[in-house]
């Protein structure tokens, strides 16, 4: 038997009646799937050493089961702090993107299921051609996204191309919260014991 019995509770004062009724319901401004798998990719971003575009991706199964994280980063073996991080530079071989290895193929490589077909996908940033195909080949579904600043751009013309060619949606993620706030401080304060 879960939560507290309330008949025969005398409560001290009005605020420990609505305290002890509030624990014996179920939590209603619980974080729902969508913004639960976004914002895994969100934080998943905040691992990017790019100084300019940090990119999240989070793979997720029929069952709402998260199978593969990634952000955009160097190849293992390839030292952050060696690598180049710019966006231009007169010699291309002296900027991050001929070696910057990208959050959606991070996320297949990393993932722990041997199966991705039907699952979707929650990225930070509309997925380049070359992730499009990734994702095709892997079964992808359903691609869900934040930012689509390269709209203009063919990489993304071609991926939406890929994406309509082969029936995977694309989604532009519309969150139920407008902020989430990850606060570790409050994790230590006595209002987290109050329903002990
Ligand atoms: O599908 C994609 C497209 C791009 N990325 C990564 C690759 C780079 O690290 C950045 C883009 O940098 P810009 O300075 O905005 O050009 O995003 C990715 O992970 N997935
Ligand atoms: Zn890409």
């Amino acid at each position: 038997m879960s939560g507290k019995q309330i008949s025969n509770f005398s409560p001290a004062d009005d605020g420990d009646r609505v305290r002890s009724e509030t624990a014996c319901r179920k939590r209603e401004d619980y974080l729902e799937w969508p913004d639960y798998f976004m914002a895994v990719a969100v934080l998943t971003a905040q691992r990017s050493k790019d100084p300019n575009t940090q990119v999240g991706a989070c793979i997720v199964n029929p069952e709402n089961k998260i199978v593969g994280i990634g952000y955009n980063g160097m190849p293992i073996g390839c030292s952050d702090d060696l690598m180049p991080w710019g966006k231009t530079a007169p010699n291309e071989l002296d900027t991050k993107y001929p070696y910057v290895c990208h959050a959606e193929l991070n996320a297949f490589v990393n993932k722990n299921s041997a199966d991705v077909k039907g699952c979707r996908i929650y990225v930070t940033l509309f997925p380049c051609n070359e992730c499009a195909k990734l994702i095709i080949q892997a079964g992808i579904k359903e691609v869900v996204f934040v930012s689509d600043k390269n709209h203009d751009k063919s990489e993304v013309k071609a991926a939406k191309r890929l994406f309509d060619l082969t029936g995977i949606t694309y989604t532009k993620f519309t969150p139920k919260r407008r902020q989430l706030v990850v606060d570790f401080e409050s994790l230590n304060s006595d209002n987290q014991k109050q329903f002990d």
